[in-house]
């Protein structure tokens, strides 16, 4: 039977990536996408910047919404301090089935929990059923009209803390013009924005970074 693109990513780790070894398992994917087929990953040259990012809060908390592959996952993951962890949530079960795989490939299950289901019946959930108090860095990049409603939920949910960083993909492509305009003008929000490519092409797209002012 056919195989299905996060398949066969999968399988593109599991012969070029070594167990254990997060970044060959990033650089698999890459490698992989770049020159067999495109997939909608972070991809290396936004994933630069996303790595300065997870560097510079050094988060003991992170949350990601869509998991995907697990990508960026994977990426972010591999940059965190002992002890910290990564919530991501992911509602279509097959590519959560594939995203597992490639998170216990790169050897990070310890820190990884991936959760299935959908972030707007999740985030409510965050205190009492994970035990988490505030999120230190969200990495948005799921769909793309579930940004804002979904930032709204955090905060209203209590998750976000003065100086909780919120990292948005695709604000410009394929586009999050009513997530960008609210962090832009918001009070509470301190907003910049990073111009980087979309994955693996020459289009522009960028990541917003927004800090929550409390
Ligand atoms: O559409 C894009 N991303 C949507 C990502 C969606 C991923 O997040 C999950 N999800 C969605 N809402 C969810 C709610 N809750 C949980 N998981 C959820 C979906 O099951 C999927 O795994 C995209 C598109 C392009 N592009 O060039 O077209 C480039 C990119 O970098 C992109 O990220
Ligand atoms: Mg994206």
């Amino acid at each position: 039977t056919q195989s299905t693109r996060p398949q066969r990513i999968l399988g593109a780790v599991q012969q070029n990536a070594t167990r254990g070894d997060p970044r060959s398992v990033v650089r698999a994917i890459d490698q992989y996408c770049r020159n067999q087929e495109w997939a909608m990953n972070v991809g290396d040259e936004k994933g630069c910047i996303l790595d300065s990012v997870v560097s510079e809060v050094n988060p003991a908390t992170v949350l990601e919404l869509g998991t995907y592959c697990g990508y960026s996952t994977v990426r972010i993951a591999s940059l965190l301090p002992p002890h910290a962890k990564l919530i991501t949530l992911e509602f279509n079960p097959e590519f959560a089935v594939i995203a597992r795989q490639v998170i216990a490939w790169a050897g990070l299950e310890d820190k990884i929990q991936l959760v299935e289901g959908a972030s707007g019946d999740l985030i409510p959930k965050m205190k009492e059923q994970f035990g988490v108090e505030t999120f230190d860095l969200v990495f948005l990049d799921h769909w793309k009209d579930r940004y804002l409603p979904d930032t709204k939920l955090m905060e209203e949910c209590g998750l976000l803390r003065k100086g909780s960083v919120l990292l948005a993909d695709n604000v410009i492509c394929p586009g999050t013009p009513e997530y960008l305009e609210f962090v832009r003008s918001s009070p509470r929000y301190e907003s910049q924005y990073f111009k980087s490519h979309l994955e693996y092409t020459k289009v522009e797209d960028g990541l917003e970074k927004s800090v929550f002012l409390g």
